[in-house]
């Protein structure tokens, strides 16, 4: 063992994490004894015109950008490869060594998520065929939510029928919730088992959940990641009769309603535009649409802030995250303005200033401290896939 970092001399330190979406894959090169990131890319536009023609292709042209790094798949300074995987069902609560029933039992699991899991598979396989002999690593979305009880878990439905078809809340972002609750208690100076946390992980996909000294009690994505918040393309939360509503009368088909509540709704369904950034322009040229499309995406921000605050009682710290979450001060100001009841005051002026790092962005006075944390999935997927890798 070496003393200074706790690394045998000479054994690998390297992680390659893969991120694979539905039509983008990310990766970072991690060097686990300083987190530094030595390589960190984005394949885009997978299947469409300009971009790579399948995920298969995407995952080669990962490893060619490495190699022409001098940072390729087969160097020995690489320990690891972690996956994100966003279904885990019941089955993988926690981060999990890839063997070829692992690949098996997560290909199970497509139906849970089928615009999700599919592209993960195909980037476990291509990296398994380019270095079989290496660990590699699947790190669950769902994994950190595996503890959030009964009675929160279960759809108020026919039991026997929702157990025959794993009909549950799973909730996802588990990497991003985990890491961010941790983060927040060490902003606060406190030990994460007596902090009490609300993480509102705003990015393109979006999710609250409720986690209390430092294990998740609730979440707002349920069976798949379209419940719940407001997001850039997914409507969150609808009366399910919706659906019935638009196969009896409009016509539409199953796949259909399934694009439109994915695809075609959120922000985008309300204003034509996913970005926040946009979207703030538009509302400052007086945009009535724009307007509407913020306003429900902070109401529903509120009724979790609500809810979530009724569910833990005691609320340390209510944080904000992920792209929207970490830029945009409009958002958080007008998704906490005038809770001072639930003891949330916020400082405008913390609030407005733009930063980088963690920091508190509530007023002194405030019981409840609000915090902006900048999520790391890709740094606790490398700790994750590197502590069972080296275990
Ligand atoms: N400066 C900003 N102000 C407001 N919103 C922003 C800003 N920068 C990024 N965003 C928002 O963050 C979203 C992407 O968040 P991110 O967490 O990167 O998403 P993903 O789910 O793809 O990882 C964008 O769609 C945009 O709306
Ligand atoms: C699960 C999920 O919603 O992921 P993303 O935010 O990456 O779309
Ligand atoms: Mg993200």
């Amino acid at each position: 063992m070496n003393a200074a970092n706790g690394t045998k001399a000479g054994a690998p330190t390297r992680v390659l994490v893969i991120n694979s979406g539905s039509s983008s894959v990310k990766y970072q090169l991690l060097d686990m004894t300083d987190h530094a990131r030595l390589a960190t890319g984005l394949v885009e536009r997978i299947g469409e015109r300009g971009g790579a023609a399948d995920h298969a292709a995407a995952l080669r042209q990962v490893a060619d950008e490495l190699d022409g790094q001098g940072l390729g798949l087969d160097s020995p300074r690489l320990a690891a490869i972690g996956h994100r995987v966003v279904h885990g069902g019941t089955r993988f609560t926690a981060p999990t060594l890839i063997t070829d029933e692992v690949v098996t039992a997560i290909e199970e699991l497509v139906p849970l998520a089928p615009l999700h899991n599919p592209a993960n598979i195909t980037g476990i396989k291509v990296t398994r065929e380019l270095r079989p002999e290496l660990p590699q690593v699947a790190v669950f979305d769902t994994a950190f939510h595996a503890t959030i009880p009964e009675a929160a878990a279960r759809y108020a439905i026919d039991l026997a029928t929702a157990d025959r078809y794993g009909i549950r809340r799973y909730g996802f972002h588990g990497t991003s919730h985990a890491f961010v609750s941790r983060a927040t208690a060490a902003l606060l100076g406190r030990e994460p088992a007596d902090t009490n946390v609300i993480v509102l992980h705003l990015g393109n996909g979006a999710s609250a959940s409720a986690v209390r000294g430092g294990v998740c009690v609730d979440t707002s994505m349920g069976l798949t990641p379209l419940e719940g918040l407001v997001m850039g393309t997914r409507s969150g939360d609808v009366d399910p009769a919706v659906v019935f509503h638009l196969e009896r009368v409009g016509g539409l088909g199953t796949d259909e309603i399934d694009t439109l509540l994915n695809k075609r709704s959120g922000l985008l369904g309300l204003c034509g535009d996913n970005d926040m950034r946009e979207i703030g322009r538009r509302m400052a040229e007086g945009d009535k649409a724009a307007q509407l499309a913020f306003d429900v995406y902070v109401h529903r921000l509120r009724r979790y802030i609500g809810a979530f605050s009724a569910v833990l009682g005691r609320v340390d710290a209510i944080t904000f995250t992920a792209g929207v979450g970490e830029n945009s001060a409009a958002v958080r100001e007008a998704a906490l303005l005038g809770l001072d009841n639930l003891g949330v005051t916020m400082d405008p002026v913390r609030n407005a200033v733009r930063g980088t790092g963690a920091r508190l962005v509530s007023a002194s006075s405030s019981r409840v401290a609000v915090a902006v944390v900048p999520t790391d999935e890709e740094l606790e997927i490398a700790r994750d896939t590197y502590a069972l890798a080296t275990e």
